[in-house]
């Protein structure tokens, strides 16, 4: 959910989760299963515990911020009494204040406030009614194309219901869209154009078998594996797309038509206007009558110069990890890395594949960046780490981590360790003068070498590179220059310990297989590995971004 347009008085409803506890605000928001568990311990003792919704009243006439909040059980006014303006702003145009529990808000009157919803109006509160009667019509009683419908309600923004069976999940990002158009050449579906209350053009897929009235849902192919046969299409094309620099060229200039693009980037006008369609059916980019616009994510993720651009990382993907799952099958047959087959030369060591090579290493550290500069903020504040003073990251690569770690605790020290290669390309990488933070760079090889003092030793990407043996080496080397009350801070997609869950986790766990001698762990397997080397107190934090986090201390 977005709130794209904010009324007079400035009124900004749907922050997620707060809890406050003897009236002190966790500022960062957890989770609705955190706030859940939390409030399970305290209910029935005399604390004020609140789930639920934040409105934040910004009063310009004396520069007050007030904050209520409502919640199921009480509520109350609390005072962001040391949060400044400019933070709150921050924070809300963050895009953090969009989800989970934030929906809440928008059932009652709340809704009021809110112009405009982006997606499902039901998706946002909670349960995702819609997708769930939606797919439980498809599967019983298939809808017949005229009944599908819209309803407006008076004190929400207008929205899908589930009652018209429409696809609105595949409005609710833009990025999320892809749902639709990969249905495009569905063997079972035909597309019906259709508008919603936003004036947003969506596809909802009929059966064709509906159009008749008859229904023969034996002879349909579940959406959910057409999606997976498509989507590698749909990488490629945003793969190809980003090479091309086409969400670059329409950040700087836009409308353009096909033509225009094709004539700046030199490719066929042919090609590159089913590329631009693609990509808008996809919802990559914006098309109408005037040529083809970058979307909000396009220009903040996928621009190579967007703010939390994606590029190096779609780049890395294309040119290198690609490759490597073309002989996935090989990898799963022989339980070993394919570097040798994808990129012909066999090396022992994963870095070195990258480091031989000035534009492969620059490539690879650009991936890292991306990735890095996306996750740091949830990963240096997933705790309060500001007991440490200072803080080694090691296999630190840009230092994107590492600089977010002293804007968020000013006074840690805090020092990236890598490869010589790796320090010696660092400079590019570098925040603008502006921001610049003490960071010292040190070179070295963590197997190997001695490493620098810390109260706090990070792993960021670290041990998923490799096998247990040497993560044990690695550990060990940490265990004996710590301190007792020194920590360990890992950063990594934790599975469940089932791992049946997380699917990107899990996907990732086969891109470790295809490169590396390493894998994804479960929270139990990290936790198993660091008990061995004297850490203990481990507390998990899954942040809903790409990385999770797990902080140790040394008994
Ligand atoms: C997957 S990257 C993760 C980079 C960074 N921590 C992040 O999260 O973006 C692994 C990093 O470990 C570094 N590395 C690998 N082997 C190393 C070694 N033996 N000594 C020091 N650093 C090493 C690599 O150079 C690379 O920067």
């Amino acid at each position: 959910m977005h709130v794209k347009h904010l009324r007079t008085p400035d009124i900004v409803i749907g922050a997620d989760t707060i809890v406050t506890v003897d009236e002190q605000i966790l500022e960062k928001p957890v989770d609705k299963q955190d706030a859940y568990r939390m409030l399970s311990r305290l209910s029935g003792k005399e604390h004020s515990v609140f789930t639920g919704v934040v409105i934040i009243h910004c009063s310009s006439k004396d520069n007050q911020l007030e904050t209520e909040i409502t919640d199921f059980y009480e509520e109350t006014k609390v005072k962001f009494s040391d949060l400044s303006e400019e933070l709150l702003w921050e924070y809300i145009h963050s895009g953090e204040p969009m989800d989970k529990a934030g929906g809440y808000g928008i059932q009652a009157l709340g809704g009021m406030l809110v112009e405009y919803v982006h997606g499902d109006f039901l998706n946002v509160v909670g349960f995702p009614l819609n997708h769930f009667c939606k797919k439980l019509a498809e599967l019983y009683y298939p809808p017949l194309k005229h009944t599908i419908q819209h309803t407006k309600h008076d004190s929400i923004p207008s929205v899908d219901t589930f009652e018209s069976l429409s696809d609105g999940e595949s409005e609710s990002s833009s990025f999320k869209e892809h749902k639709g158009a990969s249905k495009l050449d569905s063997p079972s579906g035909v597309i019906c154009n259709s508008e919603n209350s936003s004036g947003v053009r969506t596809g909802s897929v009929v059966p064709l078998e509906n159009q008749n009235g008859v229904s023969d849902s034996a002879a349909k192919v579940p959406s959910k594996i057409l999606d997976l046969m498509d989507g590698f299409k749909a990488s490629k094309a945003l793969f190809v797309a980003s090479k091309l620099k086409m969400f670059d060229h329409l950040k700087k200039r836009s409308p353009l038509n096909a033509v225009d693009i094709a004539n700046e980037i030199g490719t066929s006008v042919c090609g590159t206007e089913r590329l631009l369609d693609a990509c808008a059916a996809l919802g990559l980019l914006e098309k109408t009558p005037q040529g083809y616009s970058n979307t909000d994510s396009a220009n903040t993720y996928l621009a190579s110069d967007g703010e939390y651009s994606l590029h190096g990382y779609i780049i890395h993907s294309n040119d290198h990890l690609w490759p490597l799952f073309t002989h996935l099958e090989s990898a799963v047959k022989e339980g070993s890395r394919q570097n040798h087959r994808a990129f012909g030369k066999k090396t022992e060591d994963l870095f070195n594949d990258y480091y031989q090579s000035q534009e492969v290493k620059q490539r690879f550290m650009a991936a890292m960046h991306s990735i890095a500069h996306l996750t740091a903020r949830d990963v240096a504040t997933a705790f309060d780490l500001s007991e440490f003073k200072t803080a080694c990251d090691l296999g630190g690569c840009t230092g994107a981590l590492a600089h977010e770690l002293t804007q968020i605790y000013p006074h840690m020290k805090v020092t990236v360790f890598d490869l010589p290669e790796v320090i010696a390309n660092s400079s590019c990488f570098q925040p603008s003068e502006r921001y610049t933070a003490p960071v010292t760079f040190v070179s070295g090889d963590f197997f190997t070498d001695d490493l620098p003092e810390a109260d706090l030793y990070i792993l960021s990407r670290v041990l998923h590179d490799w096998p247990d043996e040497k993560i044990h080496v690695l550990l060990n080397k940490i265990s004996t220059v710590c301190r007792p009350g020194c920590g360990i801070l890992l950063a990594e997609m934790i599975l469940d310990d089932e791992k049946k869950n997380r699917s990107t986790a899990l996907l990732q766990s086969l891109n470790m297989l295809v490169q590396t001698e390493g894998k994804e762990r479960s929270g139990s397997e990290y936790r198993g590995l660091l008990e061995e080397h004297g850490f203990s107190k481990v507390k998990i934090k899954l942040t809903g971004n790409l990385l999770d986090v797990l902080l140790c201390i040394k008994i």
